[in-house]
């Protein structure tokens, strides 16, 4: 079928997530055909660099026969069973040993889910139970940040801090409430604060709104080592020390969701290990299949398990998919496939520095006000080189960039005027060369056309 046969059939039948759909209809949607390594395939024959990997996710890159093979034969041998009614399968229970293997020593437990999302309502459901269960059924409060990502569901969209969200999706989850992020670029940098004293901030008002709250009355904090969606904000070195001080002081749960920053995006097996902290819930999804297959879960720390286990009766929650025996299957297969590759330990030793390297050099840009990455997680801050500030949002700067980035075949995304990279772990230096001179060609070509806006 070709290209405006599949257009006119999406505009006439598939409404598409984040979307907005009028708009869509009016400029026809990208019909991606196929992918292999880092790179996607659309059906006018453009092969795009696919710096985002997906959605945060395509860890082992795109083609893996190994995958394909792995959902084969589990598609042959089992294609689906649930694991309620005391069932089980082998795929469930190889993946969640190698899960628990992989995880801090005290997450000896995972509860599965078919997403992100889903696992963040999972957390919610375990976070108030687990205290119900501890005596103290009014210990309710969870406290996330502003411009925090948790998921799309009713649950991940209230532990979100995404005020265009909210303003679609109320009312909200109750007893949910938000603190400032670490976002030294957005916020602290303007009130002309070291990213130090701004880090050390930030983590001061998680306490605040702990005595505000009350002690008493605070069930957990849940936070993303890294913001993904929110920006790619790489928080202050200060800050997440200062929030381990922080809590150390009070009983509250800590929940780290690890749905972007898991399965060595940061260079670690888990974002938390790589800033020392030791959750007590962990969301995960995305990078645990390398996308090929949709899967989540929450890792349970021992304390949390323990009172579930021993004094929970029948926990009340649980999906269709929970566990499903081929996405089961390709992640275990993804894992093993991460763990003989030394993936993780080359993103920490070898690529990520070299992206680190090689993706500051786009900060001589006139563009570009900051340049960050982590692992293999990057952004760039664009700003108005006549001013040293945000363009005016009517630009649409970032958007722009975005588009321009496809037409010369490189997938970077777009959070407002923020540019955001989150290759697939498998990238090779000459990819990553290639990465960073479309980068930097898309900015030479969005400084030109910015111009010409400003100027109509
Ligand atoms: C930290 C975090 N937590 C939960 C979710 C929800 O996962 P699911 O989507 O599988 O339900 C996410 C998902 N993150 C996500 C999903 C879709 C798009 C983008 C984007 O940056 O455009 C980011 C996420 O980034």
């Amino acid at each position: 079928m070709q290209t405006q046969a599949y257009r006119q059939l999406d505009r006439d039948h598939h409404l598409h997530p984040f979307t907005d759909f009028k708009a869509l209809a009016e400029e026809g949607s990208r019909i991606v055909t196929h992918a292999e390594g880092v790179y996607i395939h659309d059906s006018e024959g453009h092969r795009i660099l696919d710096a985002m990997a997906g959605l945060w996710c395509v860890n082992l890159g795109y083609g893996r026969e190994e995958l394909v093979e792995a959902a084969t034969a589990q598609l042959r041998e089992l294609p689906y069973y649930n694991n309620f009614f005391k069932s089980t399968h082998p795929p469930a229970v190889k993946l969640a040993e190698a899960l628990c293997r992989l995880a801090p020593a005290h997450m000896n437990r995972v509860f599965f889910t078919g997403s992100g999302s889903e696992a963040n309502d999972t957390v919610l459901r375990m976070v108030r139970r687990f205290w119900a269960l501890e005596g103290k059924p009014d210990k309710q409060w969870i406290i996330a940040r502003e411009n925090a990502y948790h998921g799309s569901t009713v649950a991940g969209l209230s532990l979100g801090g995404m005020a265009p969200m909210h303003g679609q999706g109320g009312p909200l989850v109750p007893k949910i409430t938000h603190v400032r992020q670490p976002y030294w670029f957005g916020e602290g940098r303007p009130a002309g604060q070291d990213p130090g004293t701004f880090g050390r901030e930030c983590a001061a008002a998680l306490e605040a709104k702990i005595l505000e709250l009350g002690e008493e009355n605070v069930a957990a904090f849940i936070a993303e080592p890294v913001q993904g969606a929110g920006g790619a904000i790489i928080p202050p070195e200060s800050y997440w020390p200062a929030v381990k001080e922080v809590l150390a002081r009070y009983d509250i749960l800590l929940v780290m969701d690890e749905v972007i920053c898991g399965f060595g995006r940061l260079g670690e097996w888990f974002g938390s290990m790589h800033y020392d902290l030791a959750p007590d819930l962990m969301p995960i999804a995305k990078g645990l299949s390398s996308g090929y297959l949709p899967i989540g879960g929450v890792l349970v720390g021992d304390r949390v398990a323990e009172t579930l286990i021993e004094r929970g009766g029948e926990f009340f929650h649980g999906f269709t998919y929970s566990g499903h025996p081929v996405c089961a299957a390709v992640a275990l297969k993804n894992l093993e496939l991460m763990q003989a590759e030394g993936v993780v330990e080359r993103v920490r030793n070898d690529i990520g520095p070299y992206l680190a390297e090689r993706w500051a050099t786009l900060a001589e840009h006139p563009l570009v006000g900051e340049v960050r990455s982590l692992g293999l997680i990057g952004a760039l801050e664009l700003v108005d080189p006549d001013t040293g500030g945000r363009f005016d949002k009517s630009l649409g700067a970032g958007t722009l960039c975005r588009d321009i980035c496809f037409e010369l075949g490189l997938v970077m995304r777009s959070v407002g005027d923020t540019m955001i990279i989150s290759p697939p772990l498998v990238i090779s230096r000459a990819e990553i060369d290639e990465l960073v001179s479309l980068a930097r060609q898309a900015l030479d070509d969005t400084e030109r056309r910015l111009v010409a806006r400003k100027q109509a």
